[in-house]
């Protein structure tokens, strides 16, 4: 373990609760439910970390009014952290800079993607994103950096001034229960590795799950966040927002504790 990794080594990973999926379900009607602000706060009763939303600029899930009303929630939950996620060359800065929220994370995604699926690749997206990562932070927002699995990538996030990193980690979930796993797991601890060497720190997200996320966080060192939507919330469906929340949280207390 490198010094690096040392003052990390103990930081509890934070659970962020992505509700895209309740605002998804929500836009089937002109009916208000489920609500995006009501499913929030039960999470956050329930001891979550933060709320992480990706307002898309066709507001297929996340629309407008929700981030507003949204930040107007959190207000009430100082100890816990607001993401807003968008590509920052569409329609996220104007939410950045009305809202202000704990942490942006740039993905960059077309107008039109079915879902994430990749991220950043520098040096080609190096100088747009650098004064925008600029803006954010004179703005006291954080910047994380959509990032695919890859060391020698993670010194150029942080040299166009990125706090963090969020590994996509569709590829591991994709592996998980097959013969690369294992294999899969190395790739994102070593980009972890240099990721916190080049100081930055580290965030993971996309298809993490009650299955995966405890020996993610057990094998990648010093996961700060995980944001999780789509299957946190499909186990809501059956279990409740409260019970759900405390069931991730007990997968990643499994994982610290499975921690070298
Ligand atoms: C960036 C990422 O992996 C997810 O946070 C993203 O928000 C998923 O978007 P959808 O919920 O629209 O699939
Ligand atoms: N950044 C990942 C996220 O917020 C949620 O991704 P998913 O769990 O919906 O795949």
């Amino acid at each position: 373990m490198t010094a690096s990794t040392s003052s990390h080594a103990y930081q509890r990973t934070a659970l962020s609760v992505n509700v895209n999926k309740v605002a998804l379900v929500r836009n089937t009607r002109h009916l208000g439910i489920p609500s995006v602000t009501r499913a929030s706060l039960l999470c956050l009763q329930a001891g979550a970390q933060g709320i992480t939303i990706h307002p898309r600029p066709d507001e297929r899930h996340i629309r407008g009014a929700d981030v507003y009303e949204l930040a107007e929630l959190m207000k009430a939950w100082p100890q816990a952290e607001f993401n807003i996620e968008g590509n920052p060359t569409q329609n996220l800065m104007d939410f950045i800079r009305n809202v202000k929220p704990h942490q942006a994370t740039f993905v960059p995604d077309s107008e039109d993607q079915f879902t994430s699926d990749h991220g950043w690749s520098f040096p080609q997206d190096a100088q747009r994103l650098q004064p925008l990562i600029a803006e954010c932070k004179a703005l006291g927002v954080r910047v994380s950096l959509f990032m695919d699995p890859i060391p020698a990538q993670m010194a150029a996030a942080k040299d166009i001034g990125a706090d963090r990193v969020e590994l996509y980690t569709e590829p591991f979930a994709a592996a998980w229960g097959t013969a690369d796993q294992a294999h899969q797991l190395s790739i994102y601890a070593q980009a972890a590795q240099a990721a916190l060497d080049a100081g930055l720190q580290v965030n993971a997200g996309h298809d993490l799950n009650r299955e995966n996320l405890a020996a993610f966080v057990a094998q990648v060192p010093g996961v700060a966040e995980v944001s999780i939507g789509h299957a946190l919330i499909a186990d809501a469906l059956e279990l409740g927002y409260a019970a759900t929340v405390k069931a991730y949280q007990a997968c990643i207390d499994q994982g610290m504790a499975q921690r070298g």
